[in-house]
């Protein structure tokens, strides 16, 4: 269930009180410890007794070492199944936590408290958690759904630019997935700054839960969430392991300018609208330099995307703006044509 805070937080305590909890354990990264746990502890009215847990910000963090460690503490803070977990933060801390709290004891209850554009409309929605194992992306992970998910805008304040920017990115996948004047509204907006985004979030939420309703597992629409993810995830891992790493929704803008042009090549969408979808990623977002990574290294990761199956890379691609089909097989010709597209574009 999604939540929009008010002022208060009255809600969050409201839940607190109805729940008889053992014990509470708030998990942050050291930004959203500096920049939104205040105001969280500030509202919040518990007698519960609570502990704040720490982990240093940043994709690098999501991994099998963090999740252990958090593991080791709870073990050592004698958390019981009674115990709950606050997830205060990004992406990282949402797909984080949720893994740990649905794993520790083989399951405590969590909910989600997102501070970021990308984790508010995306991430924090939908019950996917989970860790990257050696640069591929959340390869080790659960479907599990948070208790709650409490939503408060007021959190994007203090969010750097580039960040909501990232969160943007997912919010235009949820347009051109799901529903054109969604798209259409978003790219209305010459400057991307919180206030303007705002009324828009509500939506793209919305957009989410719907298909996540629909196909909790993502045995079928589930996947067209994943669209621009294909190329983008594997262009994000390589970026992970060189020394510019990239911020997820802008692995996520660069896979949608791909994948967009992929499915014009693949005869699904027309030539006018492939060109109308990456000139408007574009006025967003910067190019990704792609020089430094060999083809086979991207098709490499590509072959391990978790939606392929028999060997065969499975796309999430636009039958239109607003629509996707998934399961769709793509000939390696389109593939490579779709990334040197990419390249070319960026030389200009
Ligand atoms: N589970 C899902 O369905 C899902 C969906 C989309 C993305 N993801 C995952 O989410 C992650 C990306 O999430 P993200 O973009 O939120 O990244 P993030 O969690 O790393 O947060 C981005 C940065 O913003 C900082 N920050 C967070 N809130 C802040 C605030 N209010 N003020 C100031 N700084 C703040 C963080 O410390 C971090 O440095 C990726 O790992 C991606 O794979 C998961
Ligand atoms: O919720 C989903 O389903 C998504 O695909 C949302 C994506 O934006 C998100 O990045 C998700 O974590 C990707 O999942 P994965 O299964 O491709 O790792
Ligand atoms: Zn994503």
């Amino acid at each position: 269930m999604i939540t929009i805070l008010d002022e208060n937080f009255s809600q969050l305590n409201q839940f607190m009180t109805e729940k008889s909890f053992s014990k509470v354990f708030i998990l942050v990264d050291e930004n959203t410890h500096e920049y939104c746990l205040p105001l969280l502890l500030g509202n919040l009215e518990t007698d519960i007794a609570f502990e704040i847990l720490e982990i240093e910000a940043g994709e690098e963090m999501k991994n099998i070492q963090t999740a252990n460690q958090l593991w080791e503490i709870l073990t050592e803070m004698q958390a019981d199944r009674k115990a709950l977990i606050i997830n205060l933060g990004g992406g990282v801390i949402t797909d984080m936590g949720g893994f740990v709290a649905s794993t520790y004891k083989r399951g405590i209850q969590f909910i989600n408290i997102p501070t970021t554009l990308l984790s508010m409309c995306d991430a924090s929605i939908g019950g996917k958690t989970g860790i990257d194992l050696m640069h591929y992306k959340n390869m080790v992970g659960t479907f599990s759904f948070p208790e709650q998910i409490y939503v408060y805008p007021r959190f994007l304040d203090t969010l750097p630019a580039k960040e909501v920017k990232s969160g943007f990115a997912e919010m235009l996948k949820h347009g051109l997935i799901a529903d054109k004047k969604h798209w259409e509204d978003l790219i209305q907006l010459q400057h991307l700054d919180p206030v303007g985004i705002e009324p828009f979030i509500p939506q793209s939420m919305e957009i989410k839960q719907e298909v996540v309703n629909a196909d909790f597992h993502e045995k079928n629409v589930r996947k067209t969430l994943n669209f621009g993810h294909t190329i983008g995830h594997a262009i994000e891992s390589l970026c992970l392991q060189s020394e510019n790493p990239i911020l997820h929704g802008e692995a996520v803008a660069l896979g949608m300018i791909c994948e967009s042009h992929l499915s014009y090549l693949e005869g699904l969408i027309s030539k006018e609208d492939s060109g109308l979808i990456i000139e408007n990623i574009q006025k967003y977002f910067c190019f990704v330099d792609l020089t430094d990574f060999k083809d086979k290294d991207i098709f490499s990761l590509l072959l391990n995307d978790k939606k392929n199956s028999d060997a065969k890379i499975n796309f999430s691609l636009l039958s239109g703006i607003g629509s996707c089909v998934f399961d769709h097989q793509c000939s390696t010709e389109n593939i490579q044509k779709s990334i040197d597209f990419y390249k070319k574009l960026s030389e200009f």
